[in-house]
């Protein structure tokens, strides 16, 4: 029997470096690298959808053919459409509503949009009975994300939580995951959008060459302050570093604190008061702990 209403929570996550690996199955494409999952995140809550028309039988799901995926999406309230959520109902061949809440800014190097994808795939398979395993849920909601182009390690480290380590690119069954077991405060600040779907279309391989060099550094020491040295490294070799994030994280710097750059986006993020001891006024949350999941509505 089932609900047909679920919510999920996913952290924010905030890429510190990154290697492309593009490949045409969308299970295996994904990026090697290193980042950080927050207790700053994307609500996803997951309801049939009320037109009702394409819904049929007690599990409210329709053939992908008729209308799976029909539901109308909104993020913080207002209309939107976010195509990884879009693919991953289809691939559930459910239809529904998507409510996505979010105090994070989109397109600013949260992944917020592989957040509601995962949250959406957790979700739907709970409100509709769908029987997957969070394995099968992550590798949609991986797929969906891949194949959009807005993002290609983000969901794999949402659902682990921590401080996620790519040690292969790929969904559960085929990449493979380590971490920097750490627990600490974050502070950051955005300035803006960078659009992942123009860098990832373009060339990357100046860029995967530094993060597979800053991904080798933090394995030979996975501590906390290695990972945001070798990501500074990586954000001035990868050509990504943006002249606002430059100056705020050279500040912390010299207040004595952690800074880096969020890929891909506009933003800061520093360890700790590292941002507040600089004279910024940080949105603070933490490392979170547990990664993506099933939360009660
Ligand atoms: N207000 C909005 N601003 C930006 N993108 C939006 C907005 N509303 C919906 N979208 C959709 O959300 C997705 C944003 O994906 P994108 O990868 O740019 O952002 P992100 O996942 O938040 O960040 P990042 O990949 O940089 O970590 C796109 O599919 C876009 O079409
Ligand atoms: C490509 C990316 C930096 C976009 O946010 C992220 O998905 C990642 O680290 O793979």
């Amino acid at each position: 029997m089932s609900s047909q209403r679920a919510t999920a929570f996913v952290p924010g996550h905030v890429t510190a470096l990154f290697s492309a690996h593009p490949d045409d199955d969308p299970a295996v494409a994904g990026s090697r690298g290193a980042g950080v999952t927050l207790t700053d995140g994307v609500t996803v809550r997951v309801s049939a959808a009320t037109d009702g028309e394409s819904l049929t039988g007690d599990a409210g799901t329709t053939d992908a053919a008729t209308g799976a995926g029909a539901g109308e999406t909104t993020i913080d309230g207002e209309p939107g459409s976010i195509g990884a959520v879009d693919d991953a109902l289809a691939e559930l061949g459910v239809a529904a509503d998507v409510a996505v809440e979010t105090d994070l800014p989109i397109g600013a190097g949260f992944g917020v949009s592989g957040a509601a994808a995962l949250g959406t795939a957790l979700a739907a398979n709970d409100a509709f009975d769908r029987g997957r395993s969070e394995n099968e849920l992550v590798r949609i909601a991986h797929a969906a994300e891949v194949g959009r182009g807005t993002g290609l390690g983000d969901v794999v480290a949402q659902a682990r939580g921590g401080v996620p380590i790519r040690l292969e690119p790929g969904a559960p069954g085929v990449g493979e995951l380590d971490g920097v077991p750490a627990a600490a405060r974050v502070e950051y600040v955005t300035f803006g959008e960078l659009s992942t779907e123009r860098v990832l279309g373009g060339d990357t391989e100046t860029l995967s060459a530094a993060g597979e060099d800053a991904l080798d550094r933090l394995r030979v020491d996975p501590r906390l302050p290695t990972l945001m040295d070798v990501a500074r490294t990586f954000a001035r070799e990868a050509d990504l570093l943006v002249p606002e994030v430059a100056e705020a994280v050279s500040a912390v710097e010299s207040a004595g604190g952690e800074a880096a750059m969020a890929m891909l986006g506009r933003t800061v993020f520093a360890l700790d008061t590292g941002l507040s001891d600089a004279g910024y006024d940080p949105e603070v949350c933490r490392v979170d702990a547990a990664g993506a999941r099933l939360v009660d509505d």
